[in-house]
Protein backbone atom coordinates (compact mmCIF):
# COMPACT_ATOMS: atom_id res chain seq x y z
CA UNK A 1 0.00 0.00 0.00
CA UNK A 2 1.43 2.91 -1.17
CA UNK A 3 1.10 6.85 0.28
CA UNK A 4 2.14 9.86 -1.40
CA UNK A 5 4.31 12.01 0.35
CA UNK A 6 6.46 15.40 0.03
CA UNK A 7 10.09 14.99 1.24
CA UNK A 8 12.34 17.54 1.62
CA UNK A 9 16.08 16.34 0.90
CA UNK A 10 19.37 18.48 2.00
CA UNK A 11 21.82 17.98 -0.16
CA UNK A 12 25.74 18.88 -0.62
CA UNK A 13 26.08 18.79 -4.63
CA UNK A 14 30.19 19.59 -5.76
CA UNK A 15 29.68 20.96 -8.63
CA UNK A 16 33.29 19.38 -10.45
CA UNK A 17 31.54 15.93 -9.64
CA UNK A 18 27.78 16.11 -10.64
CA UNK A 19 25.74 19.22 -11.69
CA UNK A 20 22.26 19.42 -10.50
CA UNK A 21 20.43 18.27 -13.78
CA UNK A 22 22.26 14.62 -12.86
CA UNK A 23 20.82 15.25 -9.74
CA UNK A 24 16.84 16.00 -10.94
CA UNK A 25 17.00 13.19 -13.72
CA UNK A 26 18.05 10.40 -10.90
CA UNK A 27 15.05 11.20 -9.02
CA UNK A 28 12.84 11.18 -11.77
CA UNK A 29 13.91 7.52 -12.89
CA UNK A 30 13.87 6.83 -8.84
CA UNK A 31 10.03 8.47 -9.09
CA UNK A 32 10.62 11.53 -7.49
CA UNK A 33 9.72 15.00 -8.82
CA UNK A 34 10.89 18.06 -7.67
CA UNK A 35 8.88 20.75 -7.03
CA UNK A 36 10.98 23.09 -5.11
CA UNK A 37 15.02 23.98 -5.03
CA UNK A 38 16.12 25.68 -2.20
CA UNK A 39 19.51 27.25 -1.80
CA UNK A 40 20.57 27.31 1.55
CA UNK A 41 24.41 27.74 1.19
CA UNK A 42 26.02 28.80 -2.19
CA UNK A 43 29.47 27.87 -2.56
CA UNK A 44 32.64 28.21 -5.18
CA UNK A 45 32.64 24.36 -5.25
CA UNK A 46 30.12 23.31 -3.56
CA UNK A 47 26.30 24.28 -2.48
CA UNK A 48 23.80 23.04 -0.31
CA UNK A 49 20.00 22.86 -1.19
CA UNK A 50 17.06 21.80 0.06
CA UNK A 51 14.90 19.98 -2.55
CA UNK A 52 10.90 19.53 -1.98
CA UNK A 53 10.29 15.99 -3.95
CA UNK A 54 6.90 14.52 -3.92
CA UNK A 55 7.45 10.77 -4.31
CA UNK A 56 4.41 8.57 -4.91
CA UNK A 57 5.60 5.90 -2.30
CA UNK A 58 6.98 7.00 1.22
CA UNK A 59 8.35 3.92 2.35
CA UNK A 60 10.48 4.59 -1.30
CA UNK A 61 14.01 4.17 0.34
CA UNK A 62 15.12 4.36 -3.38
CA UNK A 63 15.46 7.67 -3.51
CA UNK A 64 17.93 8.61 -1.58
CA UNK A 65 19.62 4.98 -2.59
CA UNK A 66 20.52 6.39 -6.06
CA UNK A 67 21.16 10.15 -4.07
CA UNK A 68 23.91 8.55 -1.78
CA UNK A 69 25.33 6.31 -4.62
CA UNK A 70 26.33 9.74 -7.17
CA UNK A 71 29.47 10.61 -6.91
CA UNK A 72 30.14 14.78 -6.26
CA UNK A 73 26.67 14.23 -3.89
CA UNK A 74 26.29 14.29 -0.12
CA UNK A 75 22.60 13.78 1.74
CA UNK A 76 23.22 15.81 4.84
CA UNK A 77 19.02 14.85 5.97
CA UNK A 78 15.91 13.59 4.69
CA UNK A 79 12.49 14.73 6.59
CA UNK A 80 9.06 14.84 5.25
CA UNK A 81 6.03 16.42 6.29
CA UNK A 82 5.27 14.06 8.74
CA UNK A 83 8.86 14.31 10.33
CA UNK A 84 8.42 17.96 10.42
CA UNK A 85 5.02 18.19 12.27
CA UNK A 86 6.71 16.38 14.75
CA UNK A 87 9.81 18.44 15.31
CA UNK A 88 9.89 19.49 19.54
CA UNK A 89 7.05 17.62 19.55
CA UNK A 90 2.90 18.54 18.69
CA UNK A 91 1.44 19.98 22.20
CA UNK A 92 3.00 22.46 24.66
CA UNK A 93 1.68 23.88 27.42
CA UNK A 94 -0.25 27.03 27.66
CA UNK A 95 -1.11 29.87 30.37
CA UNK A 96 -4.59 30.96 30.55
CA UNK A 97 -3.63 34.41 31.25
CA UNK A 98 -0.28 36.33 30.99
CA UNK A 99 1.73 37.83 34.01
CA UNK A 100 2.11 41.06 33.32
CA UNK A 101 2.95 42.56 36.84
CA UNK A 102 3.64 41.93 40.82
CA UNK A 103 -0.37 41.80 41.29
CA UNK A 104 -1.04 38.94 38.45
CA UNK A 105 2.22 37.65 39.77
CA UNK A 106 0.58 37.63 43.69
CA UNK A 107 -2.63 36.54 42.55
CA UNK A 108 -1.85 33.70 40.05
CA UNK A 109 1.11 32.33 42.15
CA UNK A 110 2.63 33.08 46.40
CA UNK A 111 0.84 34.55 48.12
CA UNK A 112 -2.15 34.88 46.55
CA UNK A 113 -2.65 30.83 45.84
CA UNK A 114 -1.51 30.03 49.19
CA UNK A 115 -5.12 30.90 50.17
CA UNK A 116 -6.70 28.53 47.01
CA UNK A 117 -4.38 25.45 48.21
CA UNK A 118 -5.50 25.61 51.80
CA UNK A 119 -9.36 25.90 50.42
CA UNK A 120 -8.61 22.86 48.63
CA UNK A 121 -6.70 21.17 51.18
CA UNK A 122 -9.78 21.78 53.45
CA UNK A 123 -12.35 20.22 50.56
CA UNK A 124 -10.33 17.91 48.28
CA UNK A 125 -13.27 18.83 46.06
CA UNK A 126 -12.34 21.96 45.19
CA UNK A 127 -9.92 20.69 42.95
CA UNK A 128 -12.40 20.25 40.32
CA UNK A 129 -13.49 23.97 40.76
CA UNK A 130 -9.69 25.69 41.34
CA UNK A 131 -7.70 23.55 39.21
CA UNK A 132 -7.14 22.07 35.86
CA UNK A 133 -8.21 18.40 37.14
CA UNK A 134 -11.72 18.89 35.96
CA UNK A 135 -11.28 19.50 32.28
CA UNK A 136 -7.28 17.40 32.02
CA UNK A 137 -7.01 13.63 31.53
CA UNK A 138 -3.91 11.68 31.71
CA UNK A 139 -2.67 9.64 28.15
CA UNK A 140 -1.28 6.83 29.89
CA UNK A 141 1.34 4.28 28.05
CA UNK A 142 3.91 1.80 28.84
CA UNK A 143 4.66 1.71 25.22
CA UNK A 144 4.04 -2.25 24.98
CA UNK A 145 1.64 -2.29 22.12
CA UNK A 146 1.86 0.87 19.93
CA UNK A 147 -0.77 0.64 17.27
CA UNK A 148 0.35 -2.79 15.78
CA UNK A 149 4.15 -2.12 16.19
CA UNK A 150 4.20 -3.83 19.47
CA UNK A 151 6.87 -3.12 22.09
CA UNK A 152 8.66 -0.13 21.17
CA UNK A 153 9.48 2.04 24.65
CA UNK A 154 7.72 4.78 26.02
CA UNK A 155 9.93 7.29 24.56
CA UNK A 156 8.61 6.12 20.61
CA UNK A 157 5.23 5.97 22.15
CA UNK A 158 5.50 9.33 23.21
CA UNK A 159 4.45 10.74 19.50
CA UNK A 160 0.98 8.76 19.31
CA UNK A 161 0.18 9.68 22.66
CA UNK A 162 0.70 13.55 22.18
CA UNK A 163 -1.61 12.70 18.88
CA UNK A 164 -4.15 11.37 20.71
CA UNK A 165 -3.71 14.39 23.38
CA UNK A 166 -4.11 16.93 20.04
CA UNK A 167 -6.88 14.90 19.06
CA UNK A 168 -8.63 15.44 22.92
CA UNK A 169 -7.94 18.93 22.72
CA UNK A 170 -9.24 20.03 18.74
CA UNK A 171 -12.55 17.54 19.39
CA UNK A 172 -13.23 17.85 23.22
CA UNK A 173 -11.51 20.88 24.33
CA UNK A 174 -9.95 18.65 26.91
CA UNK A 175 -6.78 19.17 27.83
CA UNK A 176 -4.78 15.95 27.48
CA UNK A 177 -1.59 14.94 29.17
CA UNK A 178 0.94 12.28 27.69
CA UNK A 179 2.42 10.18 30.54
CA UNK A 180 4.55 7.56 28.82
CA UNK A 181 6.20 5.04 31.59
CA UNK A 182 9.46 3.15 31.94
CA UNK A 183 8.08 0.36 33.00
CA UNK A 184 5.81 -2.52 32.03
CA UNK A 185 5.32 -3.89 35.88
CA UNK A 186 1.24 -3.68 35.95
CA UNK A 187 2.01 -3.19 39.68
CA UNK A 188 4.08 -0.49 39.32
CA UNK A 189 1.83 0.98 36.42
CA UNK A 190 -1.31 0.81 39.11
CA UNK A 191 0.77 2.47 41.57
CA UNK A 192 2.07 5.15 39.35
CA UNK A 193 -1.37 6.13 37.93
CA UNK A 194 -2.88 6.00 41.29
CA UNK A 195 -0.16 8.42 42.61
CA UNK A 196 -0.90 10.90 39.91
CA UNK A 197 -4.59 10.77 39.49
CA UNK A 198 -5.28 14.16 41.48
CA UNK A 199 -4.43 16.07 39.36
CA UNK A 200 -6.50 14.36 36.58
CA UNK A 201 -10.10 14.64 35.98
CA UNK A 202 -10.01 11.04 33.94
CA UNK A 203 -7.61 8.64 32.76
CA UNK A 204 -7.23 7.31 29.52
CA UNK A 205 -4.65 3.98 29.01
CA UNK A 206 -3.71 4.00 25.80
CA UNK A 207 -1.43 0.94 23.49
CA UNK A 208 -0.75 -1.61 26.96
CA UNK A 209 -0.34 -4.92 25.68
CA UNK A 210 -2.99 -7.31 26.55
CA UNK A 211 -3.53 -9.20 29.15
CA UNK A 212 -1.79 -7.32 31.31
CA UNK A 213 -3.97 -4.40 30.21
CA UNK A 214 -7.65 -5.98 31.59
CA UNK A 215 -5.81 -5.95 35.15
CA UNK A 216 -4.34 -2.51 35.52
CA UNK A 217 -7.73 -1.38 34.17
CA UNK A 218 -9.62 -3.44 36.20
CA UNK A 219 -7.83 -2.33 39.64
CA UNK A 220 -7.46 1.10 38.16
CA UNK A 221 -11.06 1.39 37.91
CA UNK A 222 -11.80 0.24 40.87
CA UNK A 223 -8.89 2.04 43.35
CA UNK A 224 -9.75 5.05 41.83
CA UNK A 225 -12.64 7.78 41.70
CA UNK A 226 -12.51 9.06 38.30
CA UNK A 227 -13.22 7.69 34.93
CA UNK A 228 -10.35 5.03 33.39
CA UNK A 229 -10.80 4.33 30.28
CA UNK A 230 -8.85 2.09 27.99
CA UNK A 231 -8.90 2.98 24.68
CA UNK A 232 -8.16 0.21 22.96
CA UNK A 233 -10.74 -1.96 24.50
CA UNK A 234 -13.30 0.41 24.85
CA UNK A 235 -13.02 3.11 22.92
CA UNK A 236 -12.08 0.48 19.24
CA UNK A 237 -15.18 -1.49 20.37
CA UNK A 238 -17.39 1.07 20.86
CA UNK A 239 -16.79 2.28 16.98
CA UNK A 240 -16.92 -1.39 15.83
CA UNK A 241 -20.10 -1.28 17.21
CA UNK A 242 -21.21 1.78 15.72
CA UNK A 243 -20.05 0.79 12.27
CA UNK A 244 -21.59 -2.66 12.43
CA UNK A 245 -24.79 -1.57 13.75
CA UNK A 246 -25.11 0.74 10.24
CA UNK A 247 -23.59 -2.02 8.25
CA UNK A 248 -25.94 -4.45 8.91
CA UNK A 249 -28.44 -2.01 7.59
CA UNK A 250 -26.66 -1.87 4.69
CA UNK A 251 -26.67 -5.59 3.87
CA UNK A 252 -29.92 -6.09 5.43
CA UNK A 253 -28.95 -8.53 8.42
CA UNK A 254 -29.13 -8.39 12.01
CA UNK A 255 -26.43 -8.52 14.54
CA UNK A 256 -28.74 -11.71 16.00
CA UNK A 257 -28.50 -14.03 13.17
CA UNK A 258 -25.10 -12.49 11.93
CA UNK A 259 -21.63 -15.07 12.10
CA UNK A 260 -19.21 -12.91 13.05
CA UNK A 261 -15.59 -13.68 13.54
CA UNK A 262 -13.18 -11.22 15.36
CA UNK A 263 -9.28 -11.68 14.82
CA UNK A 264 -6.62 -10.39 17.48
CA UNK A 265 -7.97 -11.32 20.85
CA UNK A 266 -6.30 -8.64 22.54
CA UNK A 267 -7.22 -5.47 24.12
CA UNK A 268 -9.33 -4.33 21.30
CA UNK A 269 -10.28 -8.09 20.62
CA UNK A 270 -11.85 -9.09 23.86
CA UNK A 271 -13.67 -5.50 24.20
CA UNK A 272 -15.40 -5.88 21.02
CA UNK A 273 -16.35 -9.34 21.63
CA UNK A 274 -17.76 -8.64 24.83
CA UNK A 275 -19.46 -5.13 23.46
CA UNK A 276 -21.47 -7.53 20.53
CA UNK A 277 -22.11 -10.17 22.89
CA UNK A 278 -23.98 -7.33 25.01
CA UNK A 279 -25.06 -5.51 21.93
CA UNK A 280 -27.23 -9.10 20.93
CA UNK A 281 -24.58 -10.83 19.10
CA UNK A 282 -25.01 -15.32 19.09
CA UNK A 283 -22.76 -16.02 16.80
CA UNK A 284 -19.13 -14.88 17.57
CA UNK A 285 -15.66 -16.15 16.20
CA UNK A 286 -13.04 -15.24 18.69
CA UNK A 287 -9.38 -16.05 16.54
CA UNK A 288 -5.88 -15.26 17.62
CA UNK A 289 -2.59 -17.04 16.86
CA UNK A 290 -3.85 -20.33 18.52
CA UNK A 291 -6.90 -20.63 16.62
CA UNK A 292 -10.55 -20.34 17.47
CA UNK A 293 -11.34 -20.00 21.19
CA UNK A 294 -13.35 -23.19 22.33
CA UNK A 295 -14.21 -25.12 25.21
CA UNK A 296 -11.88 -27.85 25.28
CA UNK A 297 -8.98 -26.01 25.42
CA UNK A 298 -7.66 -24.54 28.67
CA UNK A 299 -6.02 -20.72 28.58
CA UNK A 300 -3.90 -18.59 31.37
CA UNK A 301 -5.61 -15.98 30.13
CA UNK A 302 -8.87 -15.16 32.36
CA UNK A 303 -10.72 -13.00 29.32
CA UNK A 304 -9.66 -16.18 26.95
CA UNK A 305 -11.29 -19.08 28.99
CA UNK A 306 -14.51 -16.61 29.52
CA UNK A 307 -14.59 -15.73 25.93
CA UNK A 308 -14.48 -19.49 25.02
CA UNK A 309 -17.39 -20.17 27.46
CA UNK A 310 -19.44 -17.02 26.07
CA UNK A 311 -18.61 -17.54 22.01
CA UNK A 312 -18.17 -20.01 19.61
CA UNK A 313 -22.09 -21.58 19.95
CA UNK A 314 -21.01 -25.08 17.82
CA UNK A 315 -17.81 -24.82 19.87
CA UNK A 316 -15.55 -25.06 16.26
CA UNK A 317 -11.88 -25.74 16.59
CA UNK A 318 -9.55 -25.16 14.16
CA UNK A 319 -7.85 -21.73 12.60
CA UNK A 320 -8.92 -18.95 10.50
CA UNK A 321 -9.95 -20.73 7.69
CA UNK A 322 -12.57 -22.48 9.87
CA UNK A 323 -13.89 -19.40 11.34
CA UNK A 324 -13.93 -17.70 7.91
CA UNK A 325 -16.08 -20.06 6.03
CA UNK A 326 -20.05 -18.76 6.15
CA UNK A 327 -18.84 -16.08 8.17
CA UNK A 328 -21.23 -12.54 7.58
CA UNK A 329 -18.53 -10.36 9.10
CA UNK A 330 -14.75 -10.01 9.70
CA UNK A 331 -14.11 -7.89 12.15
CA UNK A 332 -9.75 -7.75 12.57
CA UNK A 333 -7.59 -6.35 15.12
CA UNK A 334 -4.54 -8.20 14.54
CA UNK A 335 -1.89 -7.42 12.14
CA UNK A 336 -0.80 -6.86 8.83
CA UNK A 337 -1.94 -9.16 5.85
CA UNK A 338 -3.11 -12.19 7.78
CA UNK A 339 -6.93 -11.92 5.68
CA UNK A 340 -6.29 -13.37 2.30
CA UNK A 341 -8.65 -12.94 -0.98
CA UNK A 342 -9.46 -16.68 -0.27
CA UNK A 343 -10.90 -16.30 2.87
CA UNK A 344 -13.22 -13.46 1.67
CA UNK A 345 -14.90 -16.04 -1.23
CA UNK A 346 -15.59 -18.19 1.66
CA UNK A 347 -17.77 -15.76 3.25
CA UNK A 348 -21.61 -15.17 2.92
CA UNK A 349 -22.61 -13.05 0.47
CA UNK A 350 -23.06 -9.54 1.21
CA UNK A 351 -20.26 -9.74 3.77
CA UNK A 352 -18.57 -7.07 5.88
CA UNK A 353 -14.94 -6.78 6.67
CA UNK A 354 -13.48 -4.30 9.00
CA UNK A 355 -9.66 -4.88 8.68
CA UNK A 356 -8.78 -2.02 11.28
CA UNK A 357 -5.10 -2.85 11.97
CA UNK A 358 -2.97 0.05 12.08
CA UNK A 359 -1.16 1.56 10.59
CA UNK A 360 -1.60 -1.68 8.00
CA UNK A 361 -4.91 -3.33 7.80
CA UNK A 362 -5.74 -7.30 7.67
CA UNK A 363 -6.47 -6.95 4.19
CA UNK A 364 -5.03 -4.17 1.55
CA UNK A 365 -8.31 -2.66 0.66
CA UNK A 366 -8.06 -3.08 -3.36
CA UNK A 367 -8.05 -6.64 -2.92
CA UNK A 368 -10.81 -6.83 -0.77
CA UNK A 369 -13.20 -4.55 -2.62
CA UNK A 370 -14.74 -6.53 -5.13
CA UNK A 371 -15.37 -9.59 -3.00
CA UNK A 372 -17.10 -7.60 0.26
CA UNK A 373 -20.14 -5.67 0.57
CA UNK A 374 -19.13 -3.70 3.07
CA UNK A 375 -15.20 -2.59 3.53
CA UNK A 376 -13.66 -0.54 6.58
CA UNK A 377 -10.38 -0.29 7.87
CA UNK A 378 -8.91 1.68 10.67
CA UNK A 379 -6.99 4.22 8.39
CA UNK A 380 -7.88 8.31 7.23
CA UNK A 381 -6.80 7.21 3.22
CA UNK A 382 -9.87 5.01 2.78
CA UNK A 383 -13.78 5.19 3.03
CA UNK A 384 -15.45 4.13 6.73
CA UNK A 385 -12.35 5.21 8.66
CA UNK A 386 -13.53 2.47 12.24
CA UNK A 387 -10.97 4.37 14.78
CA UNK A 388 -11.10 4.76 18.19
CA UNK A 389 -10.82 8.49 17.74
CA UNK A 390 -14.33 8.54 16.99
CA UNK A 391 -15.80 7.63 20.33
CA UNK A 392 -12.88 9.00 23.25
CA UNK A 393 -13.29 12.60 23.50
CA UNK A 394 -16.63 12.50 23.53
CA UNK A 395 -16.82 9.68 25.61
CA UNK A 396 -14.10 11.60 27.87
CA UNK A 397 -16.04 14.87 27.09
CA UNK A 398 -19.42 13.36 28.85
CA UNK A 399 -17.54 11.70 31.46
CA UNK A 400 -16.23 14.71 32.83
CA UNK A 401 -19.00 17.28 32.49
CA UNK A 402 -21.27 14.84 34.63
CA UNK A 403 -18.13 13.94 36.96
CA UNK A 404 -18.87 10.45 36.15
CA UNK A 405 -17.07 7.51 38.51
CA UNK A 406 -16.47 5.40 35.67
CA UNK A 407 -17.37 4.40 31.87
CA UNK A 408 -20.02 1.64 32.20
CA UNK A 409 -21.34 -0.95 29.79
CA UNK A 410 -24.27 1.37 29.56
CA UNK A 411 -22.36 4.47 28.24
CA UNK A 412 -20.38 2.34 26.21
CA UNK A 413 -23.60 1.72 24.08
CA UNK A 414 -25.17 4.57 24.15
CA UNK A 415 -22.04 5.55 22.81
CA UNK A 416 -21.88 3.34 20.05
CA UNK A 417 -25.97 4.16 18.95
CA UNK A 418 -24.95 8.07 19.26
CA UNK A 419 -22.11 7.30 16.86
CA UNK A 420 -24.26 5.53 14.83
CA UNK A 421 -27.37 7.58 14.76
CA UNK A 422 -24.86 10.42 13.40
CA UNK A 423 -24.94 8.76 9.79
CA UNK A 424 -28.95 9.54 8.63
CA UNK A 425 -30.28 6.44 6.96
CA UNK A 426 -31.04 8.64 3.76
CA UNK A 427 -27.19 9.03 3.65
CA UNK A 428 -26.42 5.78 4.49
CA UNK A 429 -24.49 3.42 2.16
CA UNK A 430 -21.33 0.79 1.46
CA UNK A 431 -19.01 3.68 1.62
CA UNK A 432 -20.93 5.64 4.69
CA UNK A 433 -21.40 3.85 7.60
CA UNK A 434 -19.45 5.28 10.07
CA UNK A 435 -19.05 9.67 10.29
CA UNK A 436 -15.83 11.25 9.73
CA UNK A 437 -13.75 12.34 12.58
CA UNK A 438 -14.61 16.09 11.38
CA UNK A 439 -18.09 15.72 11.67
CA UNK A 440 -18.77 18.00 14.44
CA UNK A 441 -21.98 16.25 15.45
CA UNK A 442 -19.72 13.60 16.56
CA UNK A 443 -18.33 14.64 20.03
CA UNK A 444 -21.12 16.53 20.75
CA UNK A 445 -23.91 13.37 20.03
CA UNK A 446 -21.65 10.93 21.76
CA UNK A 447 -21.56 13.30 25.31
CA UNK A 448 -25.16 13.52 25.29
CA UNK A 449 -25.48 10.16 25.30
CA UNK A 450 -22.98 9.53 27.71
CA UNK A 451 -24.40 12.08 30.67
CA UNK A 452 -27.77 10.52 29.66
CA UNK A 453 -26.56 6.47 30.63
CA UNK A 454 -24.62 7.79 33.10
CA UNK A 455 -27.74 9.82 35.28
CA UNK A 456 -30.04 7.20 34.20
CA UNK A 457 -27.49 4.13 35.82
CA UNK A 458 -26.99 6.16 38.86
CA UNK A 459 -22.89 7.45 38.55
CA UNK A 460 -23.10 11.02 37.75
CA UNK A 461 -21.86 13.02 40.29
CA UNK A 462 -23.13 16.60 38.87
CA UNK A 463 -26.13 17.30 36.14
CA UNK A 464 -24.42 19.49 33.68
CA UNK A 465 -27.04 22.62 33.06
CA UNK A 466 -27.87 21.77 29.29
CA UNK A 467 -29.11 18.33 30.56
CA UNK A 468 -32.96 18.60 31.36
N1 LIG B 1 -8.78 1.07 14.33
C1 LIG B 1 -8.71 1.29 15.61
O1 LIG B 1 -9.35 2.16 16.17
C2 LIG B 1 -7.81 0.47 16.45
C3 LIG B 1 -6.98 -0.45 15.89
N2 LIG B 1 -6.19 -1.20 16.68
C4 LIG B 1 -5.27 -2.08 16.01
O2 LIG B 1 -5.58 -3.41 16.35
C5 LIG B 1 -4.39 -4.14 16.50
C6 LIG B 1 -4.35 -4.79 17.87
O3 LIG B 1 -4.30 -3.79 18.86
P1 LIG B 1 -4.40 -4.19 20.40
O4 LIG B 1 -5.61 -5.01 20.66
O5 LIG B 1 -4.21 -2.94 21.17
O6 LIG B 1 -3.08 -5.10 20.54
P2 LIG B 1 -2.82 -6.38 21.44
O7 LIG B 1 -1.37 -6.61 21.38
O8 LIG B 1 -3.48 -6.24 22.76
O9 LIG B 1 -3.59 -7.56 20.68
C7 LIG B 1 -3.25 -8.05 19.43
C8 LIG B 1 -3.73 -9.49 19.36
O10 LIG B 1 -3.67 -9.90 18.00
C9 LIG B 1 -3.15 -11.19 17.98
N3 LIG B 1 -2.58 -11.48 16.68
C10 LIG B 1 -1.53 -10.88 16.12
N4 LIG B 1 -1.28 -11.45 14.92
C11 LIG B 1 -2.21 -12.41 14.75
C12 LIG B 1 -2.47 -13.35 13.73
N5 LIG B 1 -1.69 -13.44 12.68
N6 LIG B 1 -3.54 -14.16 13.86
C13 LIG B 1 -4.32 -14.09 14.96
N7 LIG B 1 -4.11 -13.23 15.96
C14 LIG B 1 -3.06 -12.41 15.87
C15 LIG B 1 -2.13 -11.21 19.11
O11 LIG B 1 -1.82 -12.53 19.53
C16 LIG B 1 -2.86 -10.42 20.18
O12 LIG B 1 -3.66 -11.25 21.00
C17 LIG B 1 -3.25 -3.17 16.24
O13 LIG B 1 -2.88 -3.26 14.88
C18 LIG B 1 -3.87 -1.83 16.49
O14 LIG B 1 -3.27 -0.81 15.74
C19 LIG B 1 -6.23 -1.13 18.05
C20 LIG B 1 -7.03 -0.22 18.66
C21 LIG B 1 -7.84 0.69 17.89
C1 LIG C 1 -6.08 3.74 16.98
C2 LIG C 1 -5.36 3.13 18.08
O1 LIG C 1 -5.56 3.46 19.22
C3 LIG C 1 -4.43 2.06 17.79
O2 LIG C 1 -4.29 1.66 16.64
O3 LIG C 1 -3.79 1.59 18.76
MG1 LIG D 1 -4.14 2.66 20.63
Amino acid sequence: MSIATTMIIRLEIRKSEASFGDVASKLASAGGDIVAIDVIRGGKDVTTRDLTVNVQDAANEEIIRVLKDMPGIKVINVSDRTFLAHLGGKIEVTPKMPIKNREDLSLVYTPGVARVCTAIAEDPSKAYSLTMKRNTVAVVSDGTAVLGLGDIGPEAAMPVMEGKAMLFKQLADIDAFPLCLDTKDPEEIIQIVKAVAPGFGGINLEDISSPRCFEIERRLSAELDIPVFHDDQHGTAVVALAGLLNALQVVDKTIEDSRIVVVGIGAAGVSICRLLLAAGAKQIYAVDRAGILHRDEAYSNPEWSWLAEATNPENLSGGLDAAMRGADIFIGVSGPGILKVEHLKTMAPDSIVFAMANPTPEIEPELAEPYVKVLATGRSDYPNQINNVLCFPGIFRGALDCRAKTVNLEMKLAAAQAIAAVVHPDERNEQYIIPSIFNEKVVEQVRLAVIRAAIATGIARRVPPDIS
